[in-house]
């Protein structure tokens, strides 16, 4: 969207002009004092720029937290865009907490997440939560090409909405990415951009893709008190996202070997792995799910996947169970029994 396309004193858009802001949604991703010095304009003519950006952009303007509380919002869940997978987590992600999804490499974690940006912009009675996603990379580049992949299926995927409203909904403009490769640039991120885009109503799913990647890098094992520490700060700031802004957070997470092969704790479905950064960062996840990779071949129209096992290993709300499901053109599904 550009400057043409809101109603604006000539005045003040002939300021973002001259300080080459191109886009509305531009303007909505710039704190007020860095607004106000790139701009040169004043105080309340930024307010005034940001209220008529803020809902130019947005297809329903946020509601405050305080009200979502009131009409028991805490129930609400964020679809994976699945009905077998939904039916496991009882509706999808909850809003406030902290989901971790582990996994081995090339399981799928990342293309769950993927799915969950594309759900959350859906209105609430499909399962979304009428808003885009921030997401955060820390190691890995953004699959853009296969987020624009699962964007093309969804009129396919997602039969259960009107045809109408996903050909409206521009899913490539609502997925904000951000790249953080050490510890300093994702408590900038966490501390700064995220909670801009969540105050401006412009995100309402947080994911990191991945947690332990960082951590591992950062730390030797002697460093371990002043990794936990990290671990604490970084959690703290996680929760206080997602509880201020009623907002879901998944924090993808890789494995390690485990060489007992009698951890309890994993759930009846362990096997010989276990989500890294032990139990200073378990202690803070709310749900822990966990993905594997299944022997065989599983097909579905002309495609063939290798199946995988999405599992609850600990939830307040889910029972300890697991759907199977495959990964195709379409995204992760579920495979109903
Ligand atoms: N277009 C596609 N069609 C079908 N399956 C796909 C497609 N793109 C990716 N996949 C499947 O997804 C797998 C990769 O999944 P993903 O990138 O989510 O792994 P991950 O668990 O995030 O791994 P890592 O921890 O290494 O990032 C591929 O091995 C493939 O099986």
């Amino acid at each position: 969207m550009n400057w043409d396309q809101v109603e604006l004193n000539p005045r003040i858009i002939a300021a973002v002009r001259r300080a080459k802001l191109k886009s509305v949604r531009e303007v909505l991703c710039i704190s007020d004092p860095d607004l106000q010095r790139l701009t040169g304009l004043s105080h309340s003519d930024v307010k005034q720029l940001l209220i008529v950006a803020s809902t130019a952009c947005r297809r329903h303007p946020p509601t405050p937290v305080i009200l979502l509380h009131h009409r028991g919002e805490s129930s609400l869940r964020l679809s994976v865009g699945c009905p077998v997978l939904d039916q496991l987590l009882r509706g999808g992600l909850p809003v406030g907490g902290v989901t971790e999804l582990s996994g081995e490499s090339g399981v799928g974690k990342t293309q769950l997440a993927l799915q969950l940006c594309l759900s959350v912009q859906y209105p609430t009675e499909y399962g979304g939560l009428n808003s885009g996603a921030v997401y955060i990379c820390t190691e890995d580049s953004f699959p853009v090409r296969r987020l624009q992949q699962l964007i093309q299926e969804q009129s396919t995927v997602r039969s259960d909405a009107p045809q109408d409203l996903i050909s409206n909904l521009q899913f490539s403009d609502h997925v904000y990415i951000e790249h953080a490769a050490d510890l300093d640039s994702l408590q900038v991120c966490l501390s700064q951009r995220v909670p801009l885009l969540l105050a401006r109503g412009l995100v309402r799913l947080l994911v990191v893709d991945s947690v332990a990647a960082l951590f591992r890098s950062e730390f030797q094992a002697s460093d371990w008190l002043q990794r936990n520490k990290q671990l604490l700060t970084f959690c703290s700031a996680l929760h206080h996202l997602s509880r201020e802004f009623n907002t879901p957070v998944l924090c993808i997470n890789q494995v390690t070997d485990v060489f007992s092969g009698s951890d309890d704790s994993l759930g009846p479905h362990s096997s010989n792995v276990s989500p890294a950064l032990g139990l200073v960062w378990a202690n803070q996840v709310m749900v822990r799910l966990m993905m594997r990779r299944l022997q065989g071949m599983i097909f579905h129209g002309d495609q063939s996947s290798a199946p995988r096992r999405l599992e609850v290993v600990f939830a307040p709300h889910l029972a300890q169970d697991g759907r199977d499901a495959g990964i195709w053109r379409e995204g992760v599904q579920g495979v109903s029994s």
